[in-house]
């Protein structure tokens, strides 16, 4: 019997949590189950309680005493306890019907998505047919403020590119807190954000300010080159951007959702858009109608 799971991913603060408090209150309201899975070993305080807490195997603060590690390297050792451990998830898992979404709520160090391969071991555990065989989706967000500088949303993309690739299952990326920049930027302009587009660095306000601010600084102003080496600035940096942004046009693989947490139509789209990657629809039994829900349903 397969499971169903989403596993929220992206940058500190991009507002994982708060879309998974979202998403389990919405999924509530539609009468849908939910497994909250904290995968945070530093969350502290949740508006729903987790059903499974990675706090309860290993907590970041103990590691951090014990071990003498800085929050980073405890994230990795709290991540490599989990995976010699994997009963702790086995135990809780396994019994859970398809009719359970599991959602995973990750922590927002940005080297567990890029660089450090015990996600895609995690992954591929918790996805392997004929055991836990989970059909999971990777939600990855990105704030929206971002786009107020253009040069931290194309690294912000090239990082979801980067989990995307990594983890191979299926992906969708979202762009966080709209409500923040709903009255910042132009619907036209929105658009090129929604699918990452070269000419964004064109008319980067971020840029201008620099320039402004007489900051900009072209190749040819070095006076010594080992100083252009070091500082990545003006010119160069330019160019590094449109690379970049170059790169992802190219590869036309990250494309976004947008999602606003406080509005429960943006969070009832996106959970559509999660059903279909996993097929959710597809494997649910026709139920009978609870009493009460079968009078609400005549009314
Ligand atoms: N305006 C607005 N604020 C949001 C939204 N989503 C999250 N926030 C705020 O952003 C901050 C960070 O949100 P979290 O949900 O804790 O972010 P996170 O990604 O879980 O953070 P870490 O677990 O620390 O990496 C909080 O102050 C939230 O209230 C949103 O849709 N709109
Ligand atoms: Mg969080």
């Amino acid at each position: 019997m397969s499971k169903y799971g989403v596993m929220v991913m992206g940058p500190a603060g991009a507002g994982k949590s708060t879309f998974c408090a979202s998403l389990i209150t919405h999924l509530q309201l539609n009468r849908r189950s939910a497994f909250y899975v904290n995968l945070d070993p530093a969350a502290e305080s949740f508006e729903h309680t987790p059903d499974l807490d990675i706090k309860d195997l290993i907590s970041l603060e103990d590691v951090m005493d014990e071990m003498k590690l800085g929050p980073n390297g405890g994230l990795i050792y709290c991540f490599e306890f989990l995976m010699e451990n994997l009963d702790f998830l086995t135990e809780a898992l396994d019994s859970l019907t398809e009719e359970y979404l599991i959602i995973f709520d990750m922590p927002g160090q940005i080297e567990l998505y890029t660089h450090i391969p015990i996600l895609p071991t995690l992954v591929k555990f918790l996805t392997t047919p004929g055991a836990l065989d989970i059909r999971l989706c990777a939600a990855y967000l990105l704030e929206a403020t971002f786009v107020v500088d253009r040069a931290k949303y194309f690294a912000g993309s090239l990082s979801a590119m980067s989990a995307m690739i990594m983890l191979e299952v299926p992906h969708i990326n979202i762009l966080s807190k709209m409500d923040l920049v709903k009255n910042q930027v132009r619907k036209k302009d929105l658009k090129k954000f929604i699918t990452p587009d070269t000419s964004l660095l064109l008319d980067d306000p971020a840029d201008l300010a620099r320039r402004k601010a007489g900051e900009d600084i072209s190749d040819d102003q070095y006076a010594d080159p080992q100083d252009k080496n070091a500082m990545l600035s003006g010119a160069t940096f330019k160019r590094l951007n449109t690379a970049v942004a170059q790169l992802l046009e190219t590869f036309s693989m990250v494309s976004y959702l947008k999602l606003d947490s406080t509005d429960e139509d943006s969070v009832g789209a996106i959970l559509s858009y999660i059903d279909d990657c996993i097929q959710y629809h597809e494997a649910q039994e026709p139920r009978e109608l609870k009493d009460e829900e079968f009078d609400e349903a005549e009314e």
